[in-house]
């Protein structure tokens, strides 16, 4: 019996057998290691995998439903390639190089977390929402340690977090009191793939320890053999609720968080940031339009002319450097699919010789 279904597989494909899928459940260096629904495998990638890959787009993620060969006897498979994606979450990671890396694929769900006790940024959860649409999913937003706030604060910060979650589904929640986790649920029903996005410390592991009903995350006892007869420690990254739901919580998802070059200008600069909050105009130039508060700012003598023009060089900086990584990640994109594309061609063209 085939239970892929239950691992979240609702696709029609039919030029490959379903013995031959199996889905990432965690990623390491250079193996894998995935599962059927039935059995965990060890898997590397194949040889003709290798040449071909050019960059981290086409290497298998968390999430990612990949053909295999399984090996008969062991309990390991080599990925032959990686089926086309419903979703993918992307990092940029900044620096002298730009690359844009792959952490994770397929997810219907993504939990924005935050927690109302502290630090709540309603700016970075517009970029979490963003990030989300961007990546093909749908977001939902999970306000943690509801127990420690007031009834009245928690209406506040809903309504606040409303302005800019328009049409987002926002939910409070205590995993203490496990006050809203049903509300939760039903965000993840069975065979659904929810992922978890936020900063450390807003209780996301906790979250999952709570839906999981045991403790298991960041628990790293889970044992692999490695067949050398060496043992190595790893924690799993995609966990199967009691409910059938899947639920995906990668390092790579909660270092998306974002773009250090963006949390810098944020938390440097925090107060030009205020000020431009202020503008009358949300695309102030702050040259001549009216009701410039940065202006107002620089004539009073709050702001030094000096330090908005380092805000204001730091920001091109960034923005040319996102600019440079998005057309990086369409083109990447692009070859991928031209390849698969011609993949797929070649395929049909054999078939239509025999
Ligand atoms: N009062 C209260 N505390 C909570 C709740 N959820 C988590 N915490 C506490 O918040 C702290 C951080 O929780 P974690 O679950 O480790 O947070 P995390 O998001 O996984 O953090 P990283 O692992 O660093 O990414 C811990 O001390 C938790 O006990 C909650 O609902 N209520
Ligand atoms: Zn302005």
């Amino acid at each position: 019996m085939n239970k892929l279904e239950e691992l979240g597989w609702d696709y029609s494909v039919q030029d490959i057998e379903k013995q031959m899928i199996a889905r990432v459940i965690t990623v390491q260096k250079n193996s894998f290691r995935i599962s059927d629904g039935n059995l965990e495998f060890i898997a590397h990638l194949s040889g003709k995998f290798l040449n071909e890959a050019i960059d981290s787009f086409d290497f298998p993620a968390v999430g990612d439903w990949v053909e295999v060969q399984k090996l008969s006897g062991e309990r390991k498979a080599v990925i032959k390639r990686v089926l086309p994606r419903k979703s993918q979450f992307v990092r940029q990671a900044a620096g002298v190089k730009t690359e844009a890396q792959l952490v994770a694929a397929n997810i219907d769900t993504v939990f924005i977390v935050n927690s109302m006790n502290n630090d709540l940024s309603i700016r970075r959860i517009e970029r979490y929402i963003l990030s989300t649409y961007e990546s093909g999913a749908t977001p939902v937003v999970v306000l943690t340690k509801k127990d420690e706030c007031s009834l009245d604060k928690v209406t506040e910060i809903i309504s606040q977090v409303e302005k800019v979650a328009i049409g987002v589904p926002i939910v409070a929640i205590s995993s203490v009191t496990r006050d809203g986790i049903r509300d939760l649920l039903e965000f993840l029903p069975p065979k659904r793939t929810g992922a978890l996005l936020g900063s450390s410390g807003v209780g996301k592991s906790t979250l999952v320890n709570v839906l999981l009903g045991k403790d298991v995350q960041h628990t790293k006892d889970v044992r692999e053999d490695d067949s050398k007869g060496r043992h190595t420690t790893t924690y799993r990254e995609m966990f199967l609720l009691p409910n059938g739901a899947l639920l995906i919580d990668t390092p790579g998802m909660r270092e998306l968080q974002l773009w250090e070059g963006e949390s810098a200008i944020e938390s440097t600069f925090q107060d030009v940031g205020l000020l431009v909050e202020g503008c009358r105009f949300i695309d102030c130039q702050h040259d001549t339009e009216p009701g410039c508060s940065i202006k107002e700012a620089i004539e009073a003598g709050k702001l030094s002319e000096d330090r908005f023009h380092s805000y204001i060089k730091l920001q091109r900086e960034l923005a040319y450097e996102k600019r440079k990584q998005d057309q990086k990640a369409q083109l990447v994109e692009k070859n991928r699919w031209k390849r698969v594309f011609k993949d797929q061609k070649s395929k049909y063209k054999k078939r239509n010789i025999r």
